[in-house]
């Protein structure tokens, strides 16, 4: 998957810029910086996204360079899901298939980052601090370091990284605030597979606190909301380092 993003990276501007849009109603999405006019500074980083399932793409969607890899991949990492949201629904005392009824692991899309060498790392970052937009991510990355993870106030590196199921799990799993430091030796690459609904589709399903997980002592400490309504309030915001999630707290 690693060498798919490669080649796509290392391909002529030209045969880049036929996917380069800032139009997000668009399968695939060549860009930097998403939130290029509304973070408080741009990022160091270039990102190829793709909504790949639950509706998976026409081959014939996806850059050749990396076509057949993105779908085996992202059928890889969907069993990988069903397992990894078993877990965690067991872990917080739920049924296994709890998470999963709640469609958590249907939806998944590719974040193909590559963060090109900087001659001047200390002036910028890869990726600002921020908490993922999505109820759980898979990541990978080639080794190079960069990432980093909030931990009692400190930022440690880390190879790589869980995300989120903080809402519906009422606080019970927490997800990390990280962001991504460059060099100015090699670029580096990563694929963040996000687990999250099909923003382009009509989605009314509410996510809120699970009821088998609230008490008295324990009431619920965010409104329900949906995914659209989440990840727009995300997504407008930006990456300024501040979190989305309290904007839904009771
Ligand atoms: O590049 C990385 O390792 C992390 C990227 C990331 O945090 C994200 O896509 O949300
Ligand atoms: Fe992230």
């Amino acid at each position: 998957m690693l060498d798919g993003v490669r080649r796509f990276y290392e391909q002529d501007v030209e045969a880049k810029a036929e996917w380069y849009t800032r139009d997000f109603s668009r399968r695939v999405i060549y860009n930097s910086n998403f939130d290029l006019f509304t973070a408080p500074s741009a990022n160091w980083r270039d990102t190829v996204y793709c909504q790949m399932a639950p509706n998976a793409p026409k081959p014939e969607e996806l850059p050749v360079v990396c076509r057949d890899i993105m779908i085996e991949y992202t059928n890889q990492v969907l069993k990988l899901g069903k397992i990894l949201f078993q877990l965690l629904s067991e872990a917080i005392g739920l049924k296994p298939s709890h998470l999963e009824e709640m469609e958590c692991g249907e939806g998944l899309t590719l974040l193909c980052h590559y963060y090109p060498p900087c001659p001047q790392p200390e002036l910028t970052v890869g990726t600002s601090q921020h908490a993922d937009s999505d109820f759980l991510t898979v990541l990978l990355n080639d080794g190079v370091n960069g990432l980093q993870v909030l931990y009692q106030n400190q930022w440690v590196d880390v190879p790589f990284v869980h995300g989120a199921l903080v809402l519906v799990s009422n606080d019970k799993f927490r997800s990390a605030e990280h962001r991504v430091l460059v060099n100015n030796v090699s670029p580096r690459i990563s694929v963040a597979c996000f687990f999250r609904s099909d923003l382009s589709m009509a989605d009314t399903k509410l996510y809120e606190p699970i009821k088998e997980l609230l008490s008295e002592d324990d009431p619920p400490k965010y409104r329900p909301t949906t995914v659209t309504e989440y990840v727009n309030y995300f997504n407008n915001k930006g990456l300024d380092g501040t979190s989305a999630l309290s904007h839904f707290r009771i």
